[in-house]
């Protein structure tokens, strides 16, 4: 509702303490001053504020803002604020993303940037800012955009070493002398409008390289009838094979399900090591607080189905007679049972709502197996690129964004884990599924650790490890961030990380959206699905900036997986869930999306 007038908005600020957003999507002019506006409590649980386009004018009064020491996301483009940059901005050390673009600010930018060390989107465009950008911006290893565009900012542009900068906009400003070498790789267009030395702004001035596109060789280039080859041939022949070794086994029995039993390959080996078990010796380990109640004989007599096939062997959907369903994978290679029986006893001992629970184990010789919960809804990947047929239902917005905050919250509560030590190492979509409110939940943990240096890498998740990893066993807590930026990626652009493009190129993920976003902040990056979602560009533009950092090349520029699940809690302003990572609870604040007026930042 809109506030009537400006107590009404006074009296709304003081109420907010126990909110932890703050948006406000109004059409009054009846509240157009931020003047007088002050917050009299001190409201430091609140991590976004967004007021775009509100009509707002005057200065920003000292202590309004910056007794929200949590902020993360501030957002108040579109207004008519005026004024020098407010300097107690310089307290919000958690900021994440600023927008001030399309304001009347003015004087110079700010000496000291150092204090927003998670700065990660800076838009000051469209303002009066002069005199120069100081060399303290390089202090923003985050940033992934500074757009100081349409400004009356002049002299040279300092030598910025900014590392994770995908986009730059500096154009239609009063700078002289020359682009420096360290942001020569953004195109001509970014440095436009100035007077800098035509040298350097010469066509030669080279693009951004698009290193996301694999070289056009055309012996590299796989066409889509080869590709349709491939995947039709190797369906066909695995399917021969699969067919030829299920008549083998199941020829002389009938029924249309396997068991386990059946499907275990030393058949003999397993039913002794159950046999023995009831003397005493091996069976099932189940970790507390699991009901459930069944041996390892029930287990292989169960009616199963093949789920697939993964890196470290097959999962079976199990229907035990007491019409109990679990799923049960079965390794396919062999590991020491003093390092598989330890691995099992971390893992099983972890209870999290976004963390799938190991309910049991088997060890023996022959066998290793591994029995959790059985998800009805299928996988992330599954929800995602299951063939787009008229039938499908898209995975909305809401359902994308609880995925990505469940999973954020569960690896980093595994990074908790073992001294802080503890890592996934096979972070991907298919590892991913629904949890009972709908949040991502994540499988697998322990697997890779285990099970990594056993296979070869190439067989490892393709496209979700980031490029230090070659060797299976280098996967670490900053790798895990990797892989769920990668997934965050997955998520807003509908795409697989590796995939073959409409001109049949094989592209990888992360590169291609590099590609696109450093050519010019455009939609295209995004699931064509969400497209008929209202009022979610900003999320996702939020959602896409936070994937870019994660996915940062150089492990030491990724955030930690505590931080990364504040600014992925941040991007939703309403309910995200029952346990938000800062204590206390989130009141279900569901405020009409802010509408996305002009940004220099979404076309
Ligand atoms: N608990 C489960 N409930 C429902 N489906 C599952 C469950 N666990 C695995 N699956 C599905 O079974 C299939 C095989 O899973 P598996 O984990 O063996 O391989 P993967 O996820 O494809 O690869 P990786 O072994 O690298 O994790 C996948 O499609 C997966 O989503």
């Amino acid at each position: 509702e809109p506030f009537e007038d400006k107590e009404a908005l006074l009296d709304f600020l003081d109420n907010i303490n126990h909110s932890r957003y703050l948006n406000w999507d109004v059409q009054t002019s009846a509240c157009n001053s931020w003047t007088g506006v002050t917050c009299n409590h001190d409201n430091s649980r609140i991590i976004a504020v967004r007021l775009p386009g509100v009509g707002f004018r005057g200065s920003i009064p000292v202590n309004t803002l910056s007794r929200l020491s949590a902020l993360q996301i501030l957002s108040l483009r579109s207004n008519s604020l005026s004024g020098p940059f407010p300097s107690e901005f310089a307290n919000l050390g958690d900021l994440t993303s600023l927008y001030l673009q399309s304001n009347n600010f003015n004087g110079s930018l700010p000496a000291d940037f150092s204090a927003w060390k998670s700065l990660s989107v800076l838009d000051l465009s469209y303002n009066d800012f002069s005199g120069s950008i100081p060399s303290s911006v390089s202090n923003l290893t985050h940033l992934t955009a500074l757009v100081l565009a349409n400004n009356s900012l002049s002299g040279n542009i300092p030598d910025l070493n900014l590392p994770s900068l995908q986009l730059l906009d500096l154009s239609n400003n009063d700078f002289t002398g020359n682009v420096p070498n360290s942001l020569q790789r953004f195109p001509g267009s970014a440095f436009a409008g100035n007077r800098l030395s035509p040298a350097n702004l010469s066509p030669s001035l080279p693009p951004v390289p698009p290193p996301s596109i694999p070289p056009k060789k055309k012996s590299l280039k796989l066409r889509e009838p080869a590709i349709l080859g491939i995947v039709i041939g190797g369906c066909v022949l695995g399917f021969l094979l699969i067919a030829a070794v299920l008549i083998m086994r199941y020829s002389k029995k009938e029924g249309k399900n396997g068991t386990i039993e059946k499907s275990v390959k030393k058949e003999a080996s397993v039913r002794k090591g159950a046999s023995s078990s009831q003397h005493g010796e091996r069976n099932l380990v189940f970790f507390e607080g699991c009901n459930l109640a069944f041996d390892l004989e029930d287990l292989l007599r169960a009616s199963a189905e093949v789920l697939g096939k993964g890196t470290f062997g097959t999962a079976y959907k199990a229907a035990l007679e007491d019409s109990t369903t679990v799923v049960v994978k079965r390794l396919k290679e062999s590991v020491g049972r003093k390092d598989f029986e330890q691995q099992m006893e971390v893992v099983g001992n972890i209870r999290h709502e976004n963390v799938a629970p190991l309910r049991a184990y088997y060890y023996s010789k022959e066998e290793k197996l591994m029995v959790y919960d059985f998800y009805s809804q299928g996988s992330a990947s599954v929800m995602l690129h299951a063939k787009r047929s008229a039938d499908r239902i898209p995975l909305d917005w809401d359902s994308r964004l609880r995925i990505a905050i469940g999973a954020a919250r569960g690896i980093a509560h595994i990074h908790g884990q073992t001294g802080g030590k503890l890592v996934h190492g096979n972070i991907k979509s298919s590892n991913i599924f629904l949890n009972s409110q709908g949040f991502g939940c994540i499988s697998d943990l322990g697997l890779a650790t285990i099970m990594s240096p056993l296979v070869p890498p190439v067989m490892r998740a393709a496209g979700y490890q980031p490029p230090e990893v070659t060797d299976s066993r280098k996967v670490s807590q900053a790798s895990d961030v990797y892989s769920f930026g990668v997934l965050l990626l997955e998520l807003l652009t509908g795409k697989s990380p590796i995939h073959a493009t409409g001109t049949n190129e094989v592209v990888h993920l992360v590169r291609w959206v590099h590609s696109v976003v450093r050519e010019e902040w455009t939609a295209e990056v995004f699931d064509v699905e969400l497209l008929k979602y209202p009022n979610i560009e900003e999320e996702m533009v939020e959602m896409l900036q936070i994937g870019l950092t994660c996915v940062a090349r150089m492990p030491d520029q990724r955030p930690k997986m505590s931080q990364v699940v504040k600014m992925v809690e941040g991007v939703r302003r309403v309910n995200t869930g029952t346990r938000p990572s800062s204590e206390g609870s989130t009141p279900n604040l569901t405020p009409p999306m802010t509408e996305i007026r002009s940004s220099s930042i979404i076309h």
